[in-house]
């Protein structure tokens, strides 16, 4: 591989325009081996496009992409890439086992290689129920299964949880978690933040096609500034004074009458010890920031993909409430 065996997808420059503002546009992205990178956006922002560029049933308008060393849709990448984009049309009358044979045998893959995609989704139990019988949660997991056949290094998953109810969800996202350990890289796509910061070792963030922020959830969090501390204080300007000398804080102001910490929220059990046993006395602490959710809002703004509906801004969530 060009990039030595660590990157296994890479993009640049990547853009397919449907319209001047519409597609993908001029995007760099990189997946490392063994990671599960999460593609992070809001409807209608380039996910699904991306994705089909990736495995060739696109084309770009410019720009290039590599999977796994060689250009994307080549012979050579799909040989190693398994692909969940489109649901895969199944035969509905035929078993879970039975439509992944008839896969198998148009791949020319051995048929055992069903037993065992099978075992790896845990569909083994049910493989032998009709395919119309399966809720939509198995017939995700014969999906996946149908994706693994071919045992890939890559996997391209498009919004795997889609539609799932709650159980079903878990059930996926276990699913995933088994595949990272099986040493397969994940590339998944998902309009759910706290899917892909339960998931993904590294997030991109799309926004109308451009990839507007990429890095580990934490990297993000530092990137957008990172939580902050509101505290109550009877002295705001003194409890600033004091806390910004406390170790973790990047900041400490006056706003609005109260105190704002600029630090992570593990640190507001110290910020507050620090005030009380310096003579400030603390009405009411709150976290806010910090979360994926609210990094996220921050990146692609104010307005949804459609821009018609202004989103809710980010609240402030209660972590403790002290000395009252
Ligand atoms: N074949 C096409 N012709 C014209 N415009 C298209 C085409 N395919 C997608 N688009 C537009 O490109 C933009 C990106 O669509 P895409 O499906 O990649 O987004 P997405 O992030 O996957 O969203 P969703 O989760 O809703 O599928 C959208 O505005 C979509 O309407």
């Amino acid at each position: 591989m060009p990039d030595g065996d660590e990157t296994v997808i890479r993009t640049s420059g990547l853009t397919k325009r449907y319209s001047a503002d519409t597609g993908v546009f001029d995007l760099d992205l990189t997946v490392r081996r063994g990671e599960v990178y999460g593609f992070l956006g809001p409807n209608g922002s380039g996910k699904t496009t991306t994705m089909r560029m990736l495995v060739g049933l696109i084309r770009p308008t410019s720009g290039t992409a590599t999977v796994l060393g060689h250009p994307a849709g080549s012979h050579a990448a799909q040989r190693g890439v398994g692909a969940l984009i489109e649901s895969p049309a199944m035969y509905p009358h035929l078993s879970g086992r039975d439509n992944l044979r008839v896969l198998a045998r148009y791949a020319d893959l051995p048929p055992t290689r069903v037993d065992e995609v099978l075992d790896e989704v845990e569909m083994t139990a049910k493989a032998d129920v009709a395919f119309r019988a399966y809720s939509l949660g198995m017939r995700q997991r014969i999906a996946v299964a149908a994706a693994l056949l071919k045992d890939p290094a890559l996997l391209i998953l498009d919004e795997p949880t889609n539609g799932l109810d709650p159980a079903g969800m878990a059930g996926m996202r276990e699913l995933i978690t088994g595949l990272r350990r099986d040493h397969r890289t994940v590339l998944l796509s998902s309009h759910l933040l706290a899917e892909v910061e339960l998931l993904c070792d590294r997030v991109g963030v799309i926004r109308r096609g451009r990839l507007v922020a990429d890095g580990t959830v934490e990297e993000l969090r530092q990137g957008a500034g990172g939580g902050w501390i509101s505290v109550a204080v009877d002295a705001p300007e003194r409890a600033a004074e004091l806390a910004a000398r406390l170790p973790g804080v990047r900041s400490a102001t006056v706003v609005d009458g109260e105190l704002r910490v600029a630090a992570d929220r593990d640190r507001a059990a110290a910020v507050n010890r620090f005030l009380v046993e310096n003579g400030v006395e603390v009405s009411e602490l709150r976290c806010a920031g910090g979360s994926l959710e609210d990094v996220f809002f921050e990146l692609i703004g104010d307005q949804g993909e459609s821009g018609d509906e202004p989103r809710q801004q980010p609240g402030t969530e209660r972590a403790e409430v002290v000395n009252r």
